[in-house]
């Protein structure tokens, strides 16, 4: 339960501070029960929700002044779902909610609205996603510019950068894993939806390679944080501003639009692979290497081999494909037992198309964005040295996925454009200064294979029409391709 003297409110007359009341989350459970299952972001498609704990209630504007303009209510909130869990996992997935509180919902907000609660604190109000709703996400940037300590939350801003005033925001558009906002086409906000108490990767690795001047990811202007709510514990990351980089297309739609014309796109995909080289060359100078030898590859093959169990056990159409993908993880083992050794650093985790952007028009520079890691992996594990090829091999995935998924959907042509990308990428790393892939063949295949299980995981609960996407790289892969 929250600390009522931390809450930053002002008490209401008659009660406790919004944040602090005992039916706050009751009142709201109904409405998020059937809110949650629709959006993009929520992990638990298709499970059961149990139940709800709340973590934390900061009310970042007051939400129940009679006749006062629309309140702004943040929530961390842990839903308990009907599932098996693997031992030591946490009783639940934790969400972070930024509701808008007021009398009533602008038509143009209609889209946004979650509900109205029977009782509770908030009866007689209409409750928003305060995400989707320009003006709150103004007030939300206020909040970094002035950076300090509001209820469970804390503020931080980069020394030496500034944030203009009364920057107007809006919400990016699509949904994807998180929510992101952009203000006046000069920053962007990404507010994290599921969390995780810990350093985020994003801002970890995005402050790193600012710091080494590494041109090639947006140096973070600002973050929010929840404290820690035990001794000992970590603040969890909420949320990161950098600058948006006006004009820019991201790689995705790129190789969709070179898709639909059938055009070439071995020279920005070259040309990518050597960005990709220059960010991981900054990001073994900037923190921790390892070396992985018999041990670790082992570990790192068991790994391999228990996501792929647990996948199997959740996605049923993976189980006749079980012993095909486990001889590249069993391949990955005797390649640590016979004595092969490899380098480990911090990497992107999860670089697809999607995570690298370029100017629209002309030729440009890539950028790389977004280095939290694959969310649905502990962030302890997302925060480990890793092989740098696993981001190649991810990358490679992603040339497969547009081919598949495009205008063409998987035609000869498509499939043979994906074929000359991936080698031109793996060009343009080697060129870069990266490890050339093909010179680490056991080490490409175990981790392309563990990122077809992930996708087939990822797709089954966010996106189930996806699925035959991952499918379809699962069986080639089965096959020994
Ligand atoms: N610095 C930036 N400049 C311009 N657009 C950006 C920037 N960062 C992210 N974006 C856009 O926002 C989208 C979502 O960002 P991302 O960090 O990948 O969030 P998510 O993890 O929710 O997918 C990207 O696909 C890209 O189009
Ligand atoms: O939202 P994030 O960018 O953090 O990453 C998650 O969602 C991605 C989809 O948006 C998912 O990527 C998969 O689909 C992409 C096409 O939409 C494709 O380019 C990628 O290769 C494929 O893995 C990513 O795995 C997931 O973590």
């Amino acid at each position: 339960m929250p600390d009522p003297a931390s809450t930053g409110a002002p008490p209401r007359s008659g009660g406790p501070p919004l944040a602090a009341a005992p039916d706050l989350l009751p009142s709201l459970a109904p409405l998020l029960a059937d809110w949650l299952p629709g959006r993009r972001w929520f992990a638990g498609h298709g499970r059961l929700i149990t139940g709800f704990t709340l973590l934390s209630a900061t009310e970042l504007l007051p939400c129940t002044v009679v006749g006062g303009p629309p309140g702004l209510l943040h929530l961390l909130v842990r839903v308990e779902q009907a599932t098996a869990r693997a031992p030591g996992a946490p009783p639940g997935d934790c969400y972070q909610l930024l509701l808008g509180v007021g009398r009533e919902v602008p038509p143009r907000l209609a889209p946004a609205l979650i509900g109205r609660p029977v009782g509770g604190p908030l009866r007689g109000h209409a409750v928003h996603d305060a995400l989707l709703d320009g003006h709150l996400c103004g007030l939300l940037l206020e909040r970094l510019r002035l950076p300090g300590r509001i209820g469970a939350l804390d503020f931080h801003r980069e020394a030496g950068t500034e944030i203009p005033p009364r920057l107007p925001g809006r919400p990016l558009g699509a949904e994807q894993s998180h929510t992101s906002l952009v203000y006046g086409e000069t920053l962007i906000l990404k507010v994290f939806r599921q969390v995780t108490p810990g350093l985020n990767p994003d801002l970890e690795l995005s402050r790193a390679l600012a710091a080494a001047r590494c041109p090639r990811v947006p140096a973070p202007v600002a973050w929010f944080k929840a404290r820690a709510r035990e001794p000992g514990a970590e603040p969890t990351t909420l949320g990161v501003l950098q600058p948006f980089l006006p004009g820019c297309a991201d790689g995705w739609q790129l190789a969709l639009t070179a898709l639909s014309g059938r055009a070439d796109f071995t020279a920005s995909a070259r040309s990518l692979g050597q960005a990709t080289a220059e960010v991981h060359t900054a990001l073994a100078r900037a923190l921790p290497t390892a070396a992985l030898r018999r041990p670790q590859l082992e570990s790192i093959a068991a790994g391999m081999r228990a996501r792929l169990e647990t996948t199997a056990r959740a996605v049923p159409g993976l189980r006749p494909y079980r012993a095909g993908l486990r001889t590249a993880f069993d391949a990955l083992a005797a390649a640590g037992r016979g004595g092969g050794s490899w380098a480990a650093q911090r990497i992107h985790g999860d670089l697809h198309l999607g995570q690298t952007l370029r100017p629209a028009r002309g030729p440009g520079r890539w950028s790389l964005i977004d280095f939290e890691g694959e969310p649905a992996r502990p962030l302890a594990e997302r925060r480990r040295p890793q092989p740098a090829v696993r981001d190649v091999a991810a990358m490679l995935r992603s040339f497969d996925y547009a081919a598949r998924s495009g205008p063409s959907g998987g035609d000869a042509w498509s499939l043979e454009w994906a074929r000359r990308t991936r080698e031109a990428y793996c060009r343009g790393y080697a060129e870069g200064g990266g490890l050339d892939p093909g010179t680490a063949p056991e080490l490409m295949r175990a981790y392309e294979t563990d990122k077809a299980v992930y996708e087939v995981l990822y797709e089954a609960r966010h996106r189930p029409d996806w699925l035959p996407v991952p499918m379809a790289a699962v069986r080639r892969l089965a096959d020994g391709g």
